[in-house]
């Protein structure tokens, strides 16, 4: 699904505890310390610094406009994937990426053949509403969301609209997204006037290869 190059967050955000009510873990589980603070400390030095980051274009509404974060796609040759137009062939595994990968299939049972990585420099930085709807992710994908540096509010909301349920997503915080995520509802990371510095997020994802 195209992610929207304008996030503002036109959803109603309510105080009600809503994840309970609507969102069960057996969709979106967080865990928040998933990693330990060293650890997660180390690899968003190592990320920031050491990705080539991409800024590309996507064609939104028939104009093309450069997304409103930075990107890189690692993964297993072959492990292309395709969204708002963007067609990317993966570079291969940074050693630490690999190494998470590895520990993030074992606790999670879950195969994992490629990670798409997104820094949002600043709160001028987001991602749209949409939902990882993609053919070659299969109809249930697992979705393993690690996150780094600063803290972002998460919205999540039915694919039909309605109020949205925020989630803070924590400095080596994992959110697991399985089931019923990618089908019915759709998720964002709206901009924010807040100050807030560098956020590195990780989203590993099973790439179904033709
Ligand atoms: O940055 C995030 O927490 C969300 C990233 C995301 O939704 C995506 O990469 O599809
Ligand atoms: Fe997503």
């Amino acid at each position: 699904m195209a992610r929207s190059a304008d996030c503002r967050s036109r959803s109603v955000i309510t105080d009600r505890p809503v994840v309970e009510q609507q969102i069960g873990p057996e969709t979106f589980e967080y865990r928040p310390g998933f990693l330990g603070r060293d650890h997660a400390d180390g690899l968003l030095q190592y990320l920031w610094r050491g990705v080539v980051w991409h800024q590309d274009p996507i064609v939104m509404f028939g104009r093309r406009v450069l997304q409103p974060r930075l990107t890189a796609w690692f993964g297993d040759a072959g492990a292309r994937y395709r969204y708002s137009g963007l067609d990317l062939e993966p570079d291969s595994w940074p050693r630490r990426l690999a190494e998470l990968k590895d520990s993030l299939q074992r606790e999670l049972e879950q195969s994992f053949n490629s990670v798409l990585v997104n820094a949002y420099r600043d709160g001028r930085d987001c991602m749209g509403w949409h939902a990882d709807d993609e053919p070659e992710l299969g109809p249930v994908p697992t979705i393993a969301s690690l996150s780094l540096g600063a803290t972002r509010r998460f919205l999540i909301r039915r694919g039909n609209g309605g109020p949205s349920t925020p989630m803070d997503l924590e400095h080596g915080s994992l959110l697991v997204m399985r089931g019923d995520a990618q089908s019915r509802y759709r998720h964002a990371v709206p901009r924010t006037a807040r100050p807030v510095g560098l956020r590195i997020n990780l989203t590993f994802r099973h790439v179904r290869q033709a």
